[in-house]
């Protein structure tokens, strides 16, 4: 339902612009929502938002995180002097894990589903967004960190880094929504060796597939982030907008006609006992791994 809103708000969005100024806006470089884990910064002459993600040790995507984003999201999304944002991280070396895998490994069957819900949420902001969104991808970018960074306009990454859906690797599968967003950045063929091997590719590789759009080292990924959203931002935005919506609206609606099904498919498959062993035997992995 949430969700639903989310997106009519969006399809509405065109003619949003009349909503009166936050009254933290104070001068030209404002804070639009400062946390522990998110902060969000908006430049008032260029209308240019950055978000930034700060959630040690590798910005998993826990349900209060993604809470946080969706919140924020929605506040640019409202914001009429909003036009892009640009999605970053704080977290040297690290884009996004992807998802709070503690969330999935043997949890309340109340929260999992919120959890998902939220996922959802926020994927569907994300990609149905009127703003221009570009991920500044400063570091490893795995499953949801993948979906985050695919489901913006454009990405530019930094080399010496892994980008992909893995979650085969992890026993899991991909959802359709995450396979829709690869297959629309990437088409179907390249979409179905990535998922079906659950491939982390480098930097260049990604490249190669059109994955990624540019790379560039990592201390310029911040000013080449804001020049290429200062070329999108000329583009006449009804059009640009218009013709975003036209292709992205059936991949959304994909996932709104079944939310409350993919919601249920997912706590389903996650309580599994083989599902939750192999979570279990990942995250044991991870911390073997650590001490190695
Ligand atoms: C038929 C219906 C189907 C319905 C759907 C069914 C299934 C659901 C599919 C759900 C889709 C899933 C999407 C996901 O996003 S799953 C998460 C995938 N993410 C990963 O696999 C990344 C795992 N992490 C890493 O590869 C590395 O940590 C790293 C990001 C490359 C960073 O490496 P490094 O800097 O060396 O850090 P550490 O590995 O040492 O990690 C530091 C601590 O962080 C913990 N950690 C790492 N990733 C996660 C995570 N995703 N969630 C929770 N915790 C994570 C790690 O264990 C370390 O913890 P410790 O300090 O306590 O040991």
């Amino acid at each position: 339902m949430a969700a639903r809103m989310a997106f009519s708000r969006l399809t509405r969005s065109l003619c949003e612009v009349g909503r009166s100024r936050s009254l933290l806006l104070q001068s030209a470089r404002w804070v639009t929502s400062a946390s522990k884990t998110l902060t969000v910064t908006m430049d008032d002459k260029t209308g240019i938002a950055e978000m930034s993600l700060n959630r040690p040790p590798v910005n998993s995507l826990s349900l209060e995180f993604m809470t946080e984003i969706n919140i924020a999201l929605e506040k640019l999304e409202h914001e009429k002097f909003c036009r892009g944002v640009i999605i970053t991280s704080a977290i040297p070396k690290i884009f996004s894990a992807g998802l709070d895998i503690l969330e999935m490994y043997q949890p309340k069957p109340e929260r999992l589903s919120e959890f998902w819900k939220t996922l959802q949420d926020m994927w569907l902001l994300l990609f149905g967004s009127r703003l221009t969104t570009i991920a500044a991808i400063n570091g490893h970018s795995p499953a949801g960190g993948a979906l985050v960074a695919m489901s913006c306009d454009y990405r530019i990454m930094a080399p010496g880094f892994n980008i992909g859906l893995n979650e085969t690797q992890l026993g899991i599968v991909p959802p359709f929504w995450f396979i829709d967003t690869m297959m629309h950045t990437i088409g179907s063929r390249q979409t179905e060796l990535c998922c079906q091997k659950g491939l982390m590719l480098s930097t260049e590789e990604a490249a190669r597939i059109g994955l990624v759009d540019k790379v560039v080292p990592l201390d310029q990924i911040a000013s080449e982030a804001k020049a290429e959203m200062q070329s999108w931002l000329k583009i006449p935005v009804a059009a640009k907008l218009i013709t975003k919506q036209t292709i992205r609206a059936p991949i959304l609606e994909k996932l709104q006609t079944r939310q409350e099904a993919d919601v249920q498919n997912f706590c389903n498959f996650a309580m599994k006992d083989s599902v939750q062993k192999s979570l279990g035997m990942y995250l044991e992995n991870l911390k073997k791994k650590q001490k190695e």
